[in-house]
Parts: structure tokens; sequence; C-alpha cells
């Protein structure tokens, strides 16, 4: 360790004595902030340090799988938030939970449900919801963010635990989507002292200044519920002779029935399944949120990716997955909503479990590493024009060209840590666009006065990406769009 400590660290912006980078970092496109610290060090990896907390961000492809995949035992370990761990108690989820056996059980029932072959097993789930989509859409367009956060919580519920949610005011997506605003308030960098001081988590809760506890109170009692409630409905249904179709039943079967500690099995499941929400919900309304403001701002690539669809699917029907190979441009446009504003620009952060050195530089034990995904992704040599959005970037000849680096290969971060729900991911959402696309137009809304609106294209800050919310409007492409969605009505 001594010898390695003479090694610089990598470079970075210079610091202040005791808070170090601490006034570096900023809420605001942090990404970029990232990238032109790289470039003006002329450094793949950069090291900021807050007291006594040293940040290593990667900027670019080679230096992210360098760590993340070439070392990834080393950089397989997620940081220790206080809040989030200890006072929220979310240390049971598999994005928090520290790199372990308990981990690789995790995913291992992750991937006995979720893996590229087994994901396919809920496509049906996803055909029905976007078909449920649709019809929210005919009903209520004004209020297409909630319908497609819906959408994300309702497959997510179905697939998990088999519950069929209600059209509106479900408890079961309340749970989960209370338990989200929580853990994205907690996971704000900067939100809670206590993250940075975790010695005032011994505060008394009426103790002034320690809102934070009683804020994870009430945060901890959504995470508690999403935890237990929705599995222990799908015990209750199986002591009844049910047995629903979904992730819960398939995994108890597999990793419960004949295990040695079936107690600690099961517990295991419970935690996997409430991952499921956590890792799902929340990433899958981004990239939908995306998906709709491109299509307000770049109507041709609209009309461009409906003529693909009429020529293949015709008016007549909706689009499935037997169309998908047929259906290159609008494969196409689901990889750029991927690439134009990724969801988790800066990755989900790493926390490294050894010394290392790197290119030189010395990397020490305990450093929290950020992938800049973004940087990545709008890298020019890859993605001429990064902030246009450009679904002909992947496509030659009329079809996908694969020379081009797949944005799911980047999105979804890397090495033992990677998303294991991508595939569902990719096929929830491409089902969605393809539908969307089959049935509707998306434009710019018209305000009061008759003068269009153009949104700004501008996001809410945070570590995960929403667009900043914009009005559009919804119109069926034709009265036989319409009347294929009012055949769906009851659903
Ligand atoms: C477009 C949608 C999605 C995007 C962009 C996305 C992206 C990501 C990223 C970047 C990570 C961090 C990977 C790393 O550390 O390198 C991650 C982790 C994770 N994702 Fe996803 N994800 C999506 C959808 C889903 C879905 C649908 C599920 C579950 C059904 C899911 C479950 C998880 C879980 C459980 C983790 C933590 C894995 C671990 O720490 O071992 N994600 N995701």
């Amino acid at each position: 360790r001594k010898r390695r400590s003479n090694l610089p660290l990598p470079p970075g912006p210079p610091r202040q004595p005791v808070i170090g980078n601490l006034l570096d970092v900023t809420t605001s496109s942090p990404w970029l902030h990232y990238l032109r610290m790289g470039e003006s060090c002329g450094s793949d990896i950069i090291c900021l340090k807050i007291f006594s907390t040293h940040i290593i961000v990667t900027n670019t492809l080679a230096a992210s799988l360098d760590l993340l995949e070439k070392r990834s035992l080393t950089y397989s370990d997620r940081p220790y938030m206080t809040m989030l761990n200890d006072l929220i108690g979310i240390k049971w989820s598999l994005p928090m939970m520290e790199y372990s056996e308990k981990w690789k059980e995790s995913r291992k029932m992750f991937q006995h449900e979720l893996g590229s072959e087994n994901a396919k097993k809920y496509r049906a789930v996803e055909v029905e919801e976007s078909q449920k989509l649709l019809v929210r859409l005919l009903k209520k367009p004004e209020d297409f963010a909630k319908h497609i956060r819906y959408l994300a919580g309702a497959s997510i519920v179905s697939i998990s635990y088999g519950i069929r949610p209600k059209p509106e005011n479900d408890p079961y997506i309340k749970i989960g989507e209370e338990s989200l605003h929580a853990i994205a308030t907690a996971a704000d960098a900067g939100t809670y002292m206590v993250d940075v001081f975790p010695i005032l988590k011994h505060l008394p809760e009426w103790f002034p200044g320690a809102k934070f506890k009683r804020d994870a109170a009430v945060f901890r009692k959504w995470t508690d519920a999403l935890l237990h409630t929705p599995y222990n409905s799908v015990k209750d249904r199986m002591a009844r002779g049910e047995i629903p179709d979904c992730a819960a039943t398939s995994l108890y079967d597999a990793f419960c029935k004949d295990a040695r500690d079936p107690a600690s099995s099961e517990e295991l499941i419970k935690s996997t399944l409430g991952s499921m929400y956590i890792g799902g919900a929340d990433t899958t309304v981004s990239t939908l949120g995306s998906f709709f403001l491109a299509m307000v701002l770049y109507p041709d690539v609209q009309s461009k990716a409906q003529k693909e669809m009429d020529t293949v699917v015709g008016a007549g029907r909706l689009p499935d997955f037997s169309d998908q190979r047929s259906l290159p441009y609008i494969t196409a446009v689901v990889k750029e909503c991927l690439r134009w504003n990724p969801t988790l620009p800066l990755n989900f952060a790493r926390c490294s479990r050894e010394d290392d050195v790197y290119a030189g530089y010395y990397i020490p034990k305990g450093s929290i590493v950020l992938c800049n995904l973004r940087a990545i992704l709008h890298n020019q040599d890859n993605y001429p024009e990064p902030s246009v959005f450009n679904p002909d970037r992947f496509m030659r000849d009329g079809d996908l060209n694969l020379d081009i680096l797949d944005p799911a290969s980047v999105a979804f971060g890397f090495g033992r840590r990677i998303c294991p729900g991508r595939f569902m991911a990719l096929d929830s959402i491409w089902i969605a666009i393809a539908s969307i696309l089959a049935t509707y137009t998306i434009s710019k809304a018209v305000d009061p006065n008759g003068q269009e609106v153009t949104p700004d294209g501008g996001y809410i800050p945070g570590f995960l990406q929403h667009p900043e919310p914009f009005p559009c409007a919804i119109t069926p492409r034709s009265k036989y769009h319409q009347e294929l969605v009012s055949e769906l009505i009851d659903l």
C-alpha cells in the first residue's frame, strides 16, 4: 500500500483545504463538467476528493471497461450510504447490496427469471400492458407522463408477483412509487449530511436538525412495505391453492422448495423481487419520457418510423414481437432513446475493494467510482452530432448497422454489476414504443392562443434523468387506428 501510494492520484482540479473538491461537484450536467476536467488534464480518468473520500470518474469506454469489466473483482462493490442502508434500511436491495455471496445468489435469481432467454416468457405481459397504455392514451392523452409511470409499475408487479393492478390507485403501485421517491430523494448526493458524517445517525429523532431521522422513518415504512406486502399476497394465494404464473412462484419452486435453509432462501427471493421494482420502474419511465420528448422535437423521425410500421404491419393490427426483425428502424429509435439522454448518466456508483494502480495512477481502496456513460454515449467519433436524435445513425442499407457501438452495451453499465433487468427492459420499451408509433402521432401542444409549444428539452437534475414536464398532443393516426385501440377498451 505504501509503495503504491507513492504514485500520483489521477489528475483533477485543485483542492481546497478540508473540503477538497466539494465546490467542483455540481448538480447541473455534472457529466459535462467531468468530461471537461478530463480533457483539460489530458486523462481518461480523473480524481476528485471530497473531505476524505476519493471520487474517480472514467470518461471513456476503454477506461470504464478496463476497470469495471477487466478488474471487476476490485470494482463490483457499491458505496455505503448511511441514509439509504442504515436509516431507510434498504441494504436488502440488489442495487445497494454489498458484493457478497448473498448478492451472487440474488443475481442468479434475476438470471433465472430475466436472463436473455428467460425474460421472453414475460413478453405476453409486456404486450398486454402496452395495449393498456394505448387505451389510457386515448382516454386521457394529456396524462401521458402518468400513464408511462403506470405502465412501468404495472408490468413489474405483474411479472414479479402475478398481481393484476387496479386501473386506478392501485395499492401495490402506490407502495412501489413511494419507495422510489424515498430512494431517489436519499440517493441524491448532498441531500443528507448524515451520508458525510455517519455519526449523526445516532441523534434521536426529536433532536433539532434531525429531520433526516424523521424522513427516514417515513421512507422506511414504504420500503418495508415493498419488501413484504406484495410477496405476502402471493403467499396468501399460494395457500389458497392458486399458483400465479410469475417470478415469485417460479423462484419459490427453483430456490426455496428443496433448499437446506428455506427461510433464508425465501428472504432472498423477497428482496430479489423488491429489487425488480427498485431497479426497473423509474429507469423504464425515464427512457419512455425521452421517447415522447424526441417524437415532439423530431417529427421527421416519427414519420419515418410510422412509414416502416405501415409497410410491415399495416393498419389492421398492432405490432408484436414477431415483427421485431422486420422493424429495424423502430429498434434504431429504441437505441437512440437509450443514447440521447441516458437514464443514469454517471452509472450507479461503485466502490473499489482494493488499492489499485491504473495507467500509472494510484486508486485507493474505498474510492467511489463513477462511469461517465453520458460522455461515452455522446462521443463524436462513434456518434457524430451527438445531441441530435437521429436513429439513422444505427442504419445501413435499410437494416441495422451492427458496426455502430450499441448504446445498450453502455447504458446498462458494465461487468459483474451490469443491469440484470436489461433484457426485460429492452423488450418492454420496444413493444411500448412500437405500439405507440403504430397508433398515435405525438406532436407539439397548441396553447390557448393557437401557438405551438416547443419543449426546451431540459431534464430535471438528479442521478436518474427525467425530462422536465412538457405538454404534447397525442392523437390517433386515423379513425381506423382509433377503432383498433377502442377494441382494446375492456382490457
Ligand atoms: C431502460 C431501462 C433500464 C436502464 C437504462 C437500466 C440501467 C441500469 C444501470 C446503468 C445499472 C447499474 C449497472 C452498473 O453498476 O454498472 C443498473 C442496475 C440494476 N438494474 Fe437496471 N436499468 C433498466 C431497467 C431495469 C429493469 C427493468 C430492472 C428489473 C426488472 C432493472 C434492475 C436493476 C438492478 C436490480 C440493478 C442493480 C444490479 C446490481 O447492483 O447488481 N433495471 N441498471
